[in-house]
């Protein structure tokens, strides 16, 4: 009978699994709200999952992001904006630029500015071209539904008449780095990534990426975390299973305590989700949630850092673009990994580093070589790109790993073939009980219809599960 009785939002028992930042947006949502019995259960021994903050250089301020480095998108559509900008965290304002600036190709030659330019500013026609056909539910060719054939096919029209034939192989190689990034983005190969649903992430603003100025990204987990009572972050808590049709929900962790709610906010990876739901809850998920958990797309990214006592490059303009020519661009096999990096970057928080990042099935070989072997080929790649044998090797070298991370099983979700919005809403659904109650809600940056993906994704969707919490018992 006890759950006939009405409950106040001040004794309301609400579990949160994850400290990322799904999690904690959520936490300090309720804790503003007057809610003062929620936990949070965090599989490992720090808070802020995808974001994570470390020190890789001599001195702790030489710090890296080995997950997400940019807030993408000045504006108050984003929630990290808003809060980075409501806590002095953007000051000075430091805005990066993917597209302008030098390109090498292999062969060491610096690519003229006036076709660099120029590519690019078709490579961002071609997308706004497919961003309108979603926007118009266009059906696309055969030969059009992955993001590989769509631009290719586009970018071989328009250079055909924008360059000269002698300028084209330039052009291309640019155009190839463009691609490169884009799946950065979205964290696969572009074979795999839908044109159809390409239009589904939404920008913000003018789009452009800043960083969080002193202290990193994690500044924000660290802050969100500094409103809420201590004692309610559990971390070294995994849990195992959540037990949802009793009248108290009873979550379960590895080292078998139990935790009882009225509900629970499930913040865990989708990658993780993909691998573990069958087993984690009890009863099992709807049909409609299990399947939009393998049709949505979830990809690894994982970085490389290279640390040099004496930086190589002018302070502030370590960017080496790697605009490899047709011939030499396509990746046969995983162990052509190194062809994947888009470029090494300078990180604004970290003058003797360069980072890379490596993708999909390259992504994830990446994670099981030789820290020595990655050394000497990023070596070789950068000599050859800059045509200069005289560039030293790096002293350090760190790899993410985050395919083989356990809790988060790669790195952020995307849009495939079987993706669909409505997939999205399935997955962002509440499971209800039967007096038509939200008991186990979901939230993280898969959740989010619109800017998944993202850690301004994954926090907006935090923040909405705990309104609807809010919402419930503010009417009772
Ligand atoms: C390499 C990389 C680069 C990125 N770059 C950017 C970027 O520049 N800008 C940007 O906006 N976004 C970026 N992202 C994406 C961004 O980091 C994520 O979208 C965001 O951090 C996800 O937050 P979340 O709370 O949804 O999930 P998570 O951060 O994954 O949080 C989930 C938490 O749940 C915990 N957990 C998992 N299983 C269990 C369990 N069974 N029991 C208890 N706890 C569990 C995990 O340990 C984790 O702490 C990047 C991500 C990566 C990996």
């Amino acid at each position: 009978m006890e759950e006939k009785v009405k409950k106040s939002k001040e004794d309301v028992k609400i579990v949160i699994v994850g400290a990322g930042i799904a999690g904690l947006s959520a936490a300090k949502h309720l804790h503003d709200a007057g809610f003062n019995n929620v936990n949070i259960l965090e599989a490992t021994s720090r808070i802020g999952g995808r974001i994570h903050t470390v020190p890789f250089g001599k001195t702790d301020s030489e710090i890296i992001e080995l997950g997400a480095q940019w807030v993408h998108g000045e504006g108050k559509e984003n929630s990290v904006y808003t809060f980075a900008m409501e806590h002095d965290l953007l000051n000075p304002l430091i805005r990066l630029d993917w597209y302008d600036g030098k390109f090498n190709n292999e062969h060491g030659q610096v690519i003229s500015e006036d076709i660099s330019e120029k590519v690019m500013d078709l490579a961002f026609e071609v997308e706004e071209s497919l961003e309108n056909e979603f926007k118009t539910k266009k059906e696309l060719a055969e030969e059009d539904l992955y993001l590989h054939g769509y631009f290719d096919r586009r970018f071989e029209k328009l250079a055909s008449t924008k360059f000269r034939k002698r300028d084209r192989e330039h052009a291309k190689a640019c155009f190839n780095y463009f691609l490169n990034v884009l799946r950065f983005d979205n964290a696969d190969d572009l074979r795999v990534l839908s044109s159809y649903n390409f239009g589904q992430y939404i920008s913000v603003g003018e789009d452009e990426d800043v960083c969080i100025t002193n202290g990193g990204f994690q500044t924000i987990t660290d802050l969100l975390a500094s409103y809420l009572p201590k004692d309610s972050i559990h971390l070294d808590s995994p849990v195992s299973s959540i037990k949802w049709s009793t009248p108290e929900i009873k979550v379960v962790c590895d080292s078998g305590a139990e935790f009882s709610a009225d509900h629970v906010i499930v913040t865990i990876s989708l990658g993780y989700l993909q691998k573990h739901h069958e087993h984690l809850f009890e009863p099992s998920l709807p049909l409609n949630k299990s399947q939009a958990l393998h049709q949505i797309g979830y990809g690894t990214v994982n970085k490389i850092f290279l640390y040099y006592d004496e930086p190589f490059w002018t302070k502030g303009q370590g960017t080496i673009r790697f605009a490899w020519t047709d011939k030499n661009r396509e990746i046969k096999n995983a162990d052509e990994w190194y062809k994947a990096i888009h470029a090494f970057d300078e990180p604004h928080n970290n003058a003797h580093v360069l980072v890379g990042s490596v993708v999909g099935e390259e992504g994830k070989y990446i994670e099981n070589l030789d820290i020595k072997e990655v050394s000497r080929v990023c070596t070789q790649q950068i000599r050859m790109f800059l045509n200069d044998d005289s560039i030293p090797a790096p002293r350090d070298v760190l790899v993410t790993k985050w395919n083989s991370n356990k809790w988060s099983c790669g790195s952020y979700s995307y849009m495939k073939q079987e993706s669909s919005e409505s997939r999205r809403n399935d997955l962002g659904q509440p499971l209800f009980n039967d007096d038509n109650k939200p008991v186990v809600l979901f939230a993280g940056e898969a959740c989010h219809k619109s800017r998944f993906s993202t850690a301004d994704g994954a926090r907006s969707t935090g923040i909405d599960q705990a309104q609807i919490l809010v919402n419930l018992y503010s009417l009772e």
